[in-house]
């Protein structure tokens, strides 16, 4: 297996429950540093392969490398160079956000100053609140808090924002770029495309238990090549027309007006029109998958 810059490295991983594979046979390679999102609709396959990758889950098939090691045989050193936010945690509730926080940094060799992960995770006004009296979203920041805690090298992240209010998702995020500028290598999870399109140097679409596409947020799926809509507005008639070169048509329409052009725009599919349209391909040819849940 080739895992020269690869903090992760799957070939042919392979997981099935009762006789239905969940993960059928996924390649895939992680790089140091990098922060790599994993979209896909719900039932993908996306929560299985992170947690063969996290330790917690046996897989059936495949070889998988995470930080040089294979987590089915990883031992505590191995744990404490990872870091973990998994989809739901909970516990914990009678003690207080500051109380949770200075507990779990003892479990760690060169834990963030408590103070510092506190603050990281805009916490300060909670630290004396118990976690039972947590909103959802403040909850979801203490599971972040505790998954950077032990400095990890890398950190898995499972839909880290659900419940988040559109300011603390920023806040988030922000906080994600600084951990990465650190070179902490970052996976994560999400339904969110705008997340995604934010965070990730990369994506991978998985659907039915298989990667249907990797590639940069903007690249992904040919969408730099995919033909742009340019739109104006001619005797107040909105108008519209799909060119794969926008700047010479717009040259052209500039010309026609003698300068702007009134009501100007132009678009390229989203990153949600591409995604829906790689998990419609996949679907198409592997039979119904279940609900597709995006934000
Ligand atoms: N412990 C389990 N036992 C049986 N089937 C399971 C188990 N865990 C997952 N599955 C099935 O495996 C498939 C993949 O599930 P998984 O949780 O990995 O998907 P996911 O992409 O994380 O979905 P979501 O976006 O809803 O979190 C689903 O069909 C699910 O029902």
């Amino acid at each position: 297996m080739n895992t020269t810059n690869a903090a992760i490295s799957l070939r042919g991983l392979r997981k099935t429950y009762a006789g239905t594979p969940a993960v059928d046979g996924v390649d895939l390679d992680i790089d140091h540093g990098e922060v790599f999102a994993l979209l896909g609709p719900n039932g993908a396959g996306k929560t299985t392969t992170v947690e063969i990758l996290e330790g917690f889950r046996r897989r059936d098939g495949g070889e998988v490398s995470v930080l040089g090691t294979d987590p089915a045989t990883a031992d505590r050193t191995w744990q404490a160079r990872i870091g973990i936010v998994l989809q739901n945690t909970g516990g914990h509730d009678e003690l207080t956000v500051d109380e949770v926080i200075r507990h779990f940094a003892g479990y760690y060799p060169a834990a963030r100053d408590a103070d510092e992960v506190i603050h990281a995770v805009g916490l300060e006004d909670k630290r004396s609140t118990r976690v039972r009296h947590l909103s959802g979203g403040q909850r979801r920041r203490l599971d972040v808090a505790l998954g950077i805690l032990g400095r990890p090298e890398l950190l898995f992240l499972d839909e880290p924002t659900t419940g988040f209010d559109p300011e603390a998702r920023r806040e988030f995020w922000d906080l994600i770029a600084s951990l990465a500028d650190d070179g902490t290598t970052i996976l994560l999870t999400t339904h969110y495309l705008d997340e995604a399109e934010h965070l990730a140097d990369r994506v991978g679409v998985i659907a039915g238990g298989r990667i249907v596409a990797v590639d940069a947020p903007a690249r992904l799926g040919g969408r730099e090549q995919d033909t742009a809509v340019v739109g104006w507005v001619d005797r107040g008639s909105r108008q519209e027309m799909a060119t794969a070169e926008p700047a010479r048509f717009i040259a052209g329409l500039s010309a026609r007006f003698g300068g702007e052009v009134p009501g100007l725009t132009v678009s390229r599919p989203s990153l949600e029109d591409t995604y829906l349209r790689l998990i419609g391909a996949s679907t198409r040819h592997d039979g119904p998958t279940e609900h597709l849940e995006h934000a």
